[in-house]
């Protein structure tokens, strides 16, 4: 290390469902030798891992390097994929997703975060999980989302609002509300949310993304936002309260705009990022326009958290099917955030 130069800790990859492609696209990356992947280690299982290598045809091009802490992540040989295996049981057949998985799964979230709250790994990186089978073994949370920011908030002693961000090259949107029923959105979604919301997109575009005032340009909720109430009264008597409230704090926020036309190629290049009011109405657009590449980040955590933007596609898992791209973006971004963050740090201290 040259001096002032920062000491930035790998990141922590989770595998998610075991039985999806999660450990098909970690091996995909490492195996790829145009691959120039940051500093990285997965929670995961080492058995698990090789089996799954092996039917992938990749047993002899990824080398599974078993440590047991963080640090010796830089011990491995060059190439070789690092590995904390977990105490619970992590393997299934591809294509088969299995409740028995649960607890591996949820204990890999767990000391990802761990370690990175630690300041351990500089970051993490989650594989996607199923929800369903999560649910059916008593979790309590939507998603990835909800439940970072409940044991990230164990830490901060405070409640921390998540906010999802999908962003990729042709587009970054963000749902107000998440993962609840569409039917639910009318009743969840008020100015108060849609402020905190932005608020904290704006502070972590600053501060995470290194944009230091984004354009937001928030979406109606209703066909033509509202078509001046008479399409709904949400537009004007929810969202447009919200974007003056912003604008009055001086974050550059424009709308309530209506949803159908906001995110053609001219209308984007009028903003950076797209505060959109229900889940598919950001993340229809996002996944549309750019699947493979397109990275989920959790806003409003005091760690770094990226995840490929599609799901456990369990469809092909196991059959070499899968593309890594989204998931090797999330580790690129997530490693440019952590660098960010460590450049800031070393900027703040005193000389
Ligand atoms: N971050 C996370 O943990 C996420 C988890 N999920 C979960 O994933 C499960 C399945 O969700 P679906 O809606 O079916 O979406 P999905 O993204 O798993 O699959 C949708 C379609 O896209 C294809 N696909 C997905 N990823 C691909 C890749 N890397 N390469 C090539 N093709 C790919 C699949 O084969 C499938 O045909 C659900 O349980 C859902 O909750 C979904 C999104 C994110
Ligand atoms: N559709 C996006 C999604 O489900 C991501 O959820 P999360 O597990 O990252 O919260």
């Amino acid at each position: 290390m040259t001096p002032g130069q920062s000491v930035v800790s790998p990141l922590a990859v989770t595998l998610g469902e075991p039985s999806g492609v999660g450990p098909d696209i970690l091996l995909m990356m490492m195996a790829a030798p145009e691959a120039a992947l940051p500093p990285l280690f997965a929670l995961a299982d080492p058995e698990m891992l090789a089996e799954r290598a092996d039917r992938l045809g990749l047993a002899g091009k990824v080398r599974i390097a078993t440590i047991d802490r963080p640090e010796a992540a830089g011990d491995a040989p060059a190439g070789a994929l690092s590995v904390i295996p977990l105490a619970h049981r992590h393997g299934e057949t591809p294509g088969t997703p299995a409740p028995a998985n649960g607890a591996g799964t949820l204990e890999a979230i767990d000391r990802a975060v761990a370690y990175a709250l630690a300041g351990r790994a500089s970051g993490i990186v989650t594989g996607p999980i199923d929800k369903k089978a999560l649910y059916d073994v008593g979790f309590k949370h939507p998603g990835h989302t909800e439940y970072l920011a409940e044991l990230c908030s164990r830490q901060t002693r405070g409640t921390l609002t998540p906010v999802m961000l999908l962003t990729g090259p042709e587009l970054s949107c963000v749902p107000v509300t998440i993962h609840i029923p569409l039917s639910e959105v009318p009743k969840q979604l008020t100015t108060e949310l849609i402020v905190t919301t932005c608020r904290i997109t704006a502070a972590d575009y600053r501060h995470r993304l290194g944009i230091e005032n984004p354009r937001l340009a928030v979406s109606g909720l209703n066909p033509h936002a509202g078509e001046k109430g008479a399409i709904g009264h949400e537009d004007d008597a929810v969202i447009r309260p919200a974007v003056e409230i912003l604008q009055a704090e001086g974050i550059d926020a424009v709308g309530p705009l209506p949803g159908d036309t906001m995110f053609h190629g001219p209308a984007r290049a009028r903003y950076d990022v797209a505060i959109c009011m229900y889940h598919d109405q950001a993340l229809i657009p996002a996944k549309t326009l750019a699947f493979d590449e397109t990275v989920n980040v959790t806003l409003g955590l005091p760690i770094i958290r990226t995840s490929p933007d599609h799901g456990t596609a369990a469809d092909i898992a196991g059959t070499g099917k899968a593309r890594p791209d989204s998931f090797r973006a999330a580790l690129t971004l997530a490693w440019r955030m952590a660098r960010l963050e460590a450049n800031a740090a070393r900027i703040a201290l005193p000389a």
